[in-house]
């Protein structure tokens, strides 16, 4: 716990120092992209009257099969990262066999799927929002993958959405924050939920986080995911049609500013 302790700290020291260097970037632009291994880009989502703005700035990257050639990372922070990743990479292996079990189907089930085999990392920044109650850091959204790992640090702001009521996720030094994505509710057939969530906006202070979204093998991409048959019976008959990975996601970046999840559309 102790060295997981001083990796996340080192992590995101790096991810605020990397933020900070690159102010003036972010505020000329609202999306970069650094080929397509690194972006750097401030998310505003829509700008229309209805709409909400995340007040936040986003590094990502993206482990194609656990793997991204350590060049693309910016230096300032390219160690932490690596580090971070590998960690998280193990993690994922733990967490997968829990949730196997936790199905009753045999603990291997997720992993020879391959459904967790990618990985998507976002390092967040939030600056300081002088009109926060116009604003949200991260606006209310299921995650649209199928996990989500979030490290944050010790500043707050994020709330999940239970009975109706947005409750506080509180940090906890060395805690990961497990979210289930919409395609891993659809795989589960309702079994596991993918919770709403929100990262509130504040006056003062910054906060950063890391959230690292885990999606399939490149060579799954197209695959068809649908409820697991092992979950199914008359009593439980299939709640969702079967998507592949770039399918949900094309549906889902047309669509996320009317809804904050595609799976609504998926059901059978
Ligand atoms: O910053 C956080 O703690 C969570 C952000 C989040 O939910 C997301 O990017 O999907
Ligand atoms: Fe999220």
């Amino acid at each position: 716990m102790g060295f997981l302790l001083v990796l996340w700290m080192q992590f995101l020291i790096a991810l605020e120092i990397f933020m900070n260097s690159q102010r003036k970037l972010k505020w000329i632009c609202i999306l970069l992209i650094i080929g397509i291994k690194l972006r750097v880009f401030t998310i505003n989502g829509s700008f229309s009257e209805t709409h909400v703005a995340s007040w936040r700035d986003a590094l990502a990257c993206t482990f194609i099969d656990d793997t991204l050639d350590p060049e693309a990372i910016p230096l300032i922070c390219r160690k932490e990262i690596t580090d971070y990743m590998e960690y998280m990479i193990k993690v994922r292996e733990t967490i997968s066999e829990l949730l196997s079990e936790a199905l009753s189907i045999s603990s291997d089930y997720l992993a020879r799927i391959n459904c967790l085999k990618s990985e998507y990392l976002t390092c967040l920044y939030y600056p300081p929002c002088p009109e926060p109650e116009l604003a949200l850091g991260t606006i209310n959204h299921s995650d649209s993958t199928f996990l989500t790992m979030v490290v944050q640090d010790s500043s707050g702001g994020l709330q999940v959405l239970y009975q109706n009521h947005w409750v506080d996720v509180p940090p906890i030094p060395g805690a990961l924050v497990v979210n289930i994505g919409d395609l891993m509710q659809l795989i589960t057939n309702d079994k596991f939920k993918s919770v709403e969530h929100r990262v509130l906006a504040r006056p003062v202070g910054s906060r950063v986080s890391a959230v690292c979204f885990f999606f399939p093998s490149s060579e799954c991409m197209l695959k068809q995911y649908g409820p697991i048959k092992e979950l199914l019976s008359e009593k439980d008959p299939p709640l969702y049609k079967s998507v592949s990975n770039l399918e949900y996601m094309a549906y889902y970046q047309k669509n996320v500013r009317e809804c904050t999840s595609a799976l609504p559309h998926f059901k059978l």
